[in-house]
């Protein structure tokens, strides 16, 4: 039995989604992220969470035309990104961007907007988390060095704050499980607005 749809390929979703004890079934939705001219950082990063909760649900209720679409479980997109000076930070492409972009975090505080959003046939609604935090400086070589571990290439900004990248942060303000890429009391609001359980089997 699930009780719920996730519409993303992160590894990260799924193990937090998990960690709080919400059984669910992994949807693959393919969403272009590209940031419009007159869009800010805040209203992308919940029009991608949004995007890809509808289309997982597209892809659900096209593919069970004739199922009632009240029988069909909720749908969660998420989205994350960082916002530094105004600008978006999403994955580096290779480490000559990793290196421009930690450089530029080095030392400083950027913002992590991340975003999630819930589809059933009642809509969808969507919530933003935002956390502030601050890294220490970095050096060129260093920056260098993780950039070789693999581990920053598919992350928003260019590090894993669960991972290796852990040692990059002084400070945060705001949500760790936001920065990771689900921010899990806002998810928890929405589960519980469309009534998809969680901490299931959790009970003693
Ligand atoms: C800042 C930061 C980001 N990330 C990750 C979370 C997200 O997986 C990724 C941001 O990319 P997203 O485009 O939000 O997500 P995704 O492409 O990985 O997955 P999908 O669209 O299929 O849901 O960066 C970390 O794992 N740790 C961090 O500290």
């Amino acid at each position: 039995m699930v009780d719920l749809y996730l519409a993303s390929q992160s590894p990260r979703r799924r193990e937090l989604l998990a960690q709080i004890g919400v059984q669910y079934q992994v949807l693959e939705v393919n969403v272009p992220e590209r940031q419009q001219s007159n869009e800010s950082p805040r209203e992308y990063v919940q029009r991608l969470a949004q995007e890809k909760s509808q289309a997982g649900w597209r892809c659900l209720t096209d593919a069970n035309r004739r199922a009632d679409a009240k029988m069909v479980c909720p749908v969660l997109g998420a989205d994350t990104l960082i916002e530094f000076q105004g600008r978006v930070l999403e994955k580096p492409e290779n480490e000559a961007d990793e290196v421009a972009m930690l450089g530029a975090l080095s030392g400083q505080t950027h913002r992590v907007l991340s975003a999630v959003a819930l589809t059933s046939e009642r809509g969808t609604a969507v919530k933003l988390s935002v956390t502030d935090v601050r890294f220490r400086p970095l050096s060129e070589q260093e920056v260098r060095r993780y950039w070789r571990t693999g581990e920053p290439a598919d992350k928003a900004g260019g590090y894993g704050i669960q991972g290796l990248g852990a040692v990059f942060v002084e400070h945060l303000s705001g949500s760790y499980s936001g920065v990771v890429g689900l921010p899990l009391n806002e998810t928890r609001e929405l589960l519980e607005d469309y009534g998809v359980a969680y901490w299931i089997g959790q009970d003693a």
